[in-house]
């Protein structure tokens, strides 16, 4: 049976009053229209190897742009993708993906990018960051788009192919072939996001709210609120053993079922016990207070305070960046969860993907 159209979808769920955002599934993708690009992956990391290896599953003509002496360039070679610089691979394109970091993209764009496109290329980012700050702006003739995968990459990966997929945002900020959407939609149904849905939205609010997701919830807030529960507990006495399944182990139980069935799904499965703690105790824990703070987190997002911050601690070497990652590491918590992970085979995933 044919997937169904968006239309179709929404009205199946009955849901369509309620939802403002244009949500596309496969049936409202073309693939050819990607399968007829040369395109280049420039870069080959958490999203670069996700996004070359599942356009080449899907028929896609690719390519991995990488710098000579990058250490990338074994493991897309190993993986039989063909790999030039990022120069000659722009040259020889007609999509050009921007997978490189985003303190990178701009003197990328600047030297390799920029001199190789000409009118009726198509060049395409996973986030707007160096679009939407003014890092990077692309010449009049170029499609512009944004397909942004909501996740990690190695699970964008790991989804493809397994059958399913990571939902995507879908952009345009230029529109100069009259055909960037399509083009963005069959690229999104190539990596496996039309599977999830692809929803369409602009480099701005793509950017900020990606920004905010990763910096108040879902990494800097999650890593906060775990390293807090986990030294509240053991500051008291408890054994770190415990305190490490109660806060860290647990929390992935917890949060499977609320991506399965929403907060509602995890209120039915714990007990009323947890359930009146969570009603009573969670909103002390993320209080006014918090909140506050978030709206803050977003006015410097929205601002442009935030990317002035992060561009410039990248240009002076990254001292606070390196302080603060490596007082991460060092934190307890890891210590005793990397011995506790060791014991559950079934659990222990050390980093060996080849991207
Ligand atoms: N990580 C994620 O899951 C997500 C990322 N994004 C966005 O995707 C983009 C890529 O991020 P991410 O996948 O995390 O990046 P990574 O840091 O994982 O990978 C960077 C890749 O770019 C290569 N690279 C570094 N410098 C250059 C250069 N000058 N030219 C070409 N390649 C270069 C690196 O090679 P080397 O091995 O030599 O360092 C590496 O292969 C960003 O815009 C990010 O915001 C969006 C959604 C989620
Ligand atoms: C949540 C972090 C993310 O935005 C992502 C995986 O979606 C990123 O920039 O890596
Ligand atoms: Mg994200
Ligand atoms: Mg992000």
């Amino acid at each position: 049976m044919a997937a169904p159209s968006a239309a179709e979808h929404t009205a199946e769920k009955g849901i369509r009053e309620h939802m403002a955002a244009t949500i596309y599934y496969e049936a409202d993708t073309d693939l050819c229209i990607v399968q007829g690009r040369k395109v280049a992956v420039i870069g080959y990391g958490s999203q670069g190897h996700a996004h070359a290896l599942s356009l080449r599953d899907s028929g896609v003509d690719v390519r991995v742009g990488l710098p000579e002496g990058s250490k990338s360039r074994a493991k897309a070679e190993e993986a039989g993708l063909r790999v030039l610089t990022p120069a000659a691979a722009v040259a020889e394109a007609d999509l050009v993906s921007v997978q490189a970091p985003d303190t990178v993209q701009r003197t990328l764009y600047r030297d390799d990018i920029e001199p190789h496109l000409r009118p009726g290329d198509a060049l395409l980012f996973s986030h707007g960051f160096n679009v939407r700050y003014g890092y990077i702006t692309p010449p009049e003739g170029v499609d512009v788009l944004l397909v942004a995968p909501k996740g990690p990459g190695h699970l964008v990966r790991r989804q493809f192919t397994e059958g399913n997929g990571v939902p995507c945002l879908v952009a345009v900020e230029a529109d100069a072939s009259g055909g960037a959407l399509a083009l963005g939609l069959s690229y999104a149904a190539a990596i496996g996001g039309a599977r999830a849905g692809v929803l369409e939205t602009t480099f701005a609010e793509e950017t900020e709210t990606d920004l905010f997701g990763e910096q108040a919830v879902l990494c800097g807030g999650t890593s906060a609120l775990i390293q807090a529960g986990f030294d509240t507990l053991v500051s008291a006495g408890y054994q770190p053993e415990i305190a490490y399944f109660e806060v860290l182990h647990e929390l992935k139980l917890i949060v499977d079922l609320i991506y399965e069935g929403g907060i509602a799904r995890q209120r039915y499965s714990c007990s009323d016990t947890a359930e009146y703690g969570d009603l009573t105790r969670g909103p002390r824990v993320v209080g006014e207070a918090t909140r506050a703070e978030m709206r803050k987190i977003l006015t410097e997002i929205q601002d442009g305070t935030f990317a002035k911050e992060w561009i410039a601690e990248d240009e002076s070497g990254r001292p606070a960046f390196l302080r603060l990652r490596a007082e991460g590491k060092a934190h307890g918590i890891e210590a005793v969860g990397e011995r506790l992970r060791g014991l559950m085979s079934w659990v222990d995933r050390p980093i060996t993907e080849t991207a």
